[in-house]
């Protein structure tokens, strides 16, 4: 717990003359002050203060992705190895490339560095007037760095218009006249509900540690941030939890019993006096109270923040430092001319990535072609672009529409068009499954055009990350263009031969045309049953 200041002054802007009145801690003040840290020296330990972010080879297995290397009491924080791609966004390190600078139209990943203020140094001042050369001590304190927020609200629906940084203001210095300094501006981020925070790694040292692949020959840039792990200091959500929850970031202050602002004799003069080497003693004490508070701060949760609702009130991304003590403080019966003050505390700067997740109930995947944005476009209100090329669908579109006379409503989500090794970052990549991760249902197009519409389903269902994966979900399968050839066997034969799997799977089945708005009613009562409940 950090000791709160002796004495609470009642105003920031106090003017201090022979009738305004002196809010300064008295001597005896700040001896009791002082007296208390001494006594809480037990209570008080210096924290671990590093954390190495060290990218080192690992075994293939990825099963668990956040491994625990160590727990306390060995450590003071719960070690947990993760792949790197957990805390970097493949798309951003991939931006320099043409394909991906297509996808990049619609904005719904972004990495963001924010940066809270340092707090501002007290002030080393004393009281003068016509009657007093030299008076007590009445430097103010420094005041406190503002803090980045990140708040979820309505009515935005895109990435596109962040910053690339956030960087909240420093505290002002503290002033003679018992005058505090102004506490730092906060910055607010708004994004969009369905928005998900998550720490991640400064870009530019993930680019630096793929740069020393690069003469190495062809690099997998996926494989790569797969294999490669990351270490990370984390705490539990309580105390006795050694689950790891949260990582624990650190700011770089000064250490306990440093951070002094000397004004007049300098450093040298003052380490030679007793009296300055007790008190430092004493206040670095208060130093380890003001830096374990910001450990406790100064922590992310692990898996993330979901921003599925909008928020009620502002998340604190990273919160500002301490401002510092001005001379005031450190006025005591032996110390009558203090000609000291302790500096602010940092500010934090981190990295976070930003993920726009679609909350579409349904999420509509197939191969390019398939007729996917047909079949939006015929169901629902979106007008998404309707092409015969593939890759039509270059950002994800959510259509709304409403069923029955109750209008009960769900909503779909459009996703490019999945190809064979989408998943080893071909194509368009799966960077847009995350359009459909939230989803309940699955509604899954194959085109009977094609020669094997269930090879194209089995190949979809392993893209979209197995069987396991995609059984979670309702899974409806629509065989698209039964308009093609009706009469041929063939065409039936491949229509009997998906919903024959679909039959060991228990997943729902339809034949359509979307081209022609055939079965496209008992489509939309299936999508509206696909969305209703959960698989699991
Ligand atoms: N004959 C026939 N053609 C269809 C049908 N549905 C869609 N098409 C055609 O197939 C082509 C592709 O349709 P889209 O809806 O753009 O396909 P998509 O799956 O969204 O494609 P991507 O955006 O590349 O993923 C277009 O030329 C459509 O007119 C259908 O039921 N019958």
């Amino acid at each position: 717990m950090v000791l709160r200041r002796p004495i609470q002054r009642a105003s920031l802007r106090v003017r201090f003359n022979s009738t305004a009145p002196d809010n300064a801690p008295k001597a005896s003040d700040n001896e009791i002050w002082l007296r208390k840290l001494s006594n809480n020296r037990k209570l008080a330990h210096a924290p671990e203060v590093s954390q190495k972010i060290q990218p080192a080879s690992s075994s293939q297995d990825h099963r668990n992705r956040f491994e625990i290397i160590s727990t306390p009491p060995d450590t003071s924080f719960i070690g947990v190895k993760a792949p790197l791609s957990e805390f970097t966004s493949l798309s951003h390190i991939q931006s320099n490339n043409q394909r991906h600078a297509q996808a990049k139209k619609f904005v719904d990943v972004r990495i963001l560095k924010c940066r809270s203020g340092q707090g501002g140094d007290g002030a080393v001042s004393f009281f003068r007037d016509a009657g007093r050369a030299i008076g007590p001590p009445d430097g103010g304190d420094g005041g406190d760095g503002g803090s980045v927020f990140v708040q979820a609200i309505e009515g935005l629906n895109s990435l596109a218009k962040l910053k690339t940084s956030y960087i909240a203001e420093d505290g002002a210095n503290g002033a003679a006249k018992q005058l505090d300094g102004a506490r730092g501006k906060d910055v607010l981020i708004s994004v969009p509900v369905g928005t998900v925070v998550k720490w991640c790694l400064n870009p530019s040292a993930v680019r630096s540690f793929i740069e020393k692949f690069k003469n190495r020959g062809t690099v997998n840039l996926r494989q790569l941030l797969e294999q490669n792990k990351v270490s990370l200091q984390c705490t539990g959500r309580f105390e006795m939890d050694q689950k790891p929850s949260f990582i624990q970031l650190f700011r770089e202050s000064y250490e306990a019993g440093e951070g002094w602002h000397f004004k007049g004799k300098d450093e040298e003069y003052h380490l030679e006096k007793n009296w300055f080497k007790q008190l430092k003693e004493k206040v670095s004490i208060y130093d380890l109270e003001l830096a374990s508070s910001e450990l406790s701060a100064d922590k992310f949760p692990l898996l993330g923040i979901d921003l599925d609702k909008p928020s009620d009130r502002p998340i604190c991304l990273v919160k500002g430092g301490k401002g510092g003590l001005g001379n005031m403080h450190f006025l005591t019966n032996l110390i009558r001319n203090p000609r000291f003050s302790k500096m602010g505390r940092s500010g934090l700067e981190q990295f976070f990535m930003f993920e726009l997740k679609s909350l579409a109930d349904i999420g509509l995947v197939g191969l390019p072609n398939a007729g996917k944005s047909t079949i939006l476009n015929k169901i629902s209100k979106a007008r998404p672009k309707i092409g015969h090329w593939e890759f039509t669908t270059t950002h994800p579109s959510i259509g709304t529409f409403n069923v029955g006379a109750e209008g009960f409503g769900f909503t779909v989500a459009d996703i490019p068009g999945i190809i064979k090794d989408a998943s080893k970052d071909k194509g368009m990549g799966l960077e847009f499954l995350r359009h459909i991760q939230r989803s309940k249902g699955w509604t899954i197009v194959v085109s009977l055009e094609r020669e094997d519409p269930l090879a194209d389903l089995q190949l979809l269902i392993s893209e979209l990350g197995g069987m396991e994966e995609v059984a979670r979900k309702n899974v409806l399968v629509v065989c698209n263009k039964a308009d093609i050839e009706p009469h041929n066997p063939q065409s039936l034969d491949k229509f009997l031969d998906v919903q024959g799997f679909c039959e060991t799977q228990n997943w729902d089945i339809i034949p359509i045309s979307a081209l022609k708005g055939e079965n496209i009613d008992l489509l939309i009562e299936k999508m509206a049953r696909c969305a209703e409940t959960s698989a699991t």
